[in-house]
């Protein structure tokens, strides 16, 4: 059932192995990378409490040993206090050029740990353990670090892909259904942005997915990768294609900002929203017909996800501050915001041409449905 799927970046090329029961056989996986059987592990608090001392054996039976980090759960962790304490700690932990830091966690760690690595002795190597489908599917793969800041989500950080990425499904079977579908936000995305006959695919087998078919787990997670490994590959460091990833991501990150980086929504709960809206705008402008936004957010809805801005708890700021927010997204050029739009599902493009009152009407008529004015 295990796949690999190959990212060939010159100088840096590493597998994405995906598939149930990896943890066991970590140890024999990482060894080929160590000078020394010794690895720094920074996970969080709910992820160590599940599945640290498996990871621990895993490393044991090969004879590595592992000293490890607990941070905070959640994406307030992804900040300045946490990050120099992780750097701190690794310094302590007297971790050397030569060593690898591992990421066991979902996006948040793997984000903040690969930044914390990219910088640690100007740069050491990191291999990433994903434990949530968010992580496994996206953030785990292309080598974009980082932490937010108080003006903006990922605003600090740096590119610095991992050494090999570990993403044992097995595990995805620990989350909770409301981390497993922010997960899957990620996942339909990819059939959004480029790959039609994948979208059809996740309407007929996203129950499946949901209620633990490990096949149809390993095949979307699989899929999804190997499509972020082809537009990393052409696009490294974001000067064109890669933006496509960022479907959904102009909306959603402004959502984050406007809700705190809070439990109020997760970041793949704003991206399906922000997926959503990119739809509706798409239709807007005449770009793609009015049954794509339909579909797309159809099947959010079949899946029991969050679809509109109604779904988010709470009071949010109007269309304007919105806008506003969305004005520190890493798109922008010269003052310009850029966005993810579409002419069909599974046909994406990047465009500067999107009038700044078409979003802002589109914003509104979200926010009013909310209110139920
Ligand atoms: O890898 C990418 O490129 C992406 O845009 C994938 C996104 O899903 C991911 O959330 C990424 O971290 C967002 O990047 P950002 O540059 O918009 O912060």
């Amino acid at each position: 059932m295990e796949q690999i799927v190959h990212v060939p970046l010159e100088g840096r090329a590493y597998d994405v192995v995906i598939g149930p029961g990896l943890l066991q056989t970590v140890g024999t996986r990482i060894a080929p990378f160590l000078t020394r059987p010794r690895v720094a592990v920074l996970t969080d608090e709910t992820v160590a409490d599940l599945h640290l001392e498996t990871l621990r054996q895993g490393l044991r039976s090969a004879g590595i040993d592992m000293v490890s980090l607990a941070l905070p759960a959640g994406e307030s962790t992804k900040g300045w206090p946490q990050f120099t304490r992780a750097v701190e700690w690794l310094l302590e932990q007297k971790v050397e050029r030569n060593d690898v830091v591992v990421a066991f966690g979902g996006g948040v760690i793997g984000d903040l740990a690969g930044f914390a690595a990219s910088v640690l002795r100007r740069g050491v190597r990191f291999v990433q353990i994903p434990t949530s489908l968010l992580a496994q599917v996206d953030s785990s793969v292309g080598g974009k670090t980082g932490i937010n800041a108080p003006q903006g989500k990922n605003l600090i950080g740096a590119f610095h892909q991992p050494t090999l990425v570990l993403a044992d499904t097995e595990v995805l079977g620990s989350l909770t259904p409301r981390d497993f579908l922010a997960g899957y936000g990620e996942v339909v995305k990819y059939g959004m942005l480029g790959d039609a006959e994948f979208f059809a695919w996740l309407e007929d087998m996203g129950p499946k997915l949901a209620s633990g078919d490990m096949a149809a787990r390993v095949e979307a997670v699989a899929r999804s990768v190997q499509m972020k490994a082809d537009i990393v590959v052409r696009d490294e460091t974001e000067q064109g294609d890669r933006a496509l990833l960022n479907l959904g991501h102009t909306f959603g990150h402004a959502l984050e900002a406007a809700t705190g980086y809070s439990d109020r929504l997760l970041h793949g709960e704003g991206v399906a929203i922000g997926c959503a809206l990119a739809f509706e705008l798409s239709a807007r402008l005449g770009l793609c017909s009015q049954e794509d936004p339909s579909r797309v957010r159809a099947h959010l809805k079949a899946m029991g996800m969050k679809t509109d801005l109604s779904d988010i708890a709470g009071t949010l700021p109007d269309a304007q501050t919105l806008l506003d927010l969305m004005g520190q997204d890493k798109k922008v050029v010269d003052g310009q915001l850029r966005f993810i739009l579409a002419r069909s599902i599974g046909d994406a493009f990047v465009t500067a041409e999107v009038p700044k009152a078409a979003v802002l009407a589109v914003l509104q008529d979200a926010l009013a449905d909310c209110s139920g004015a």
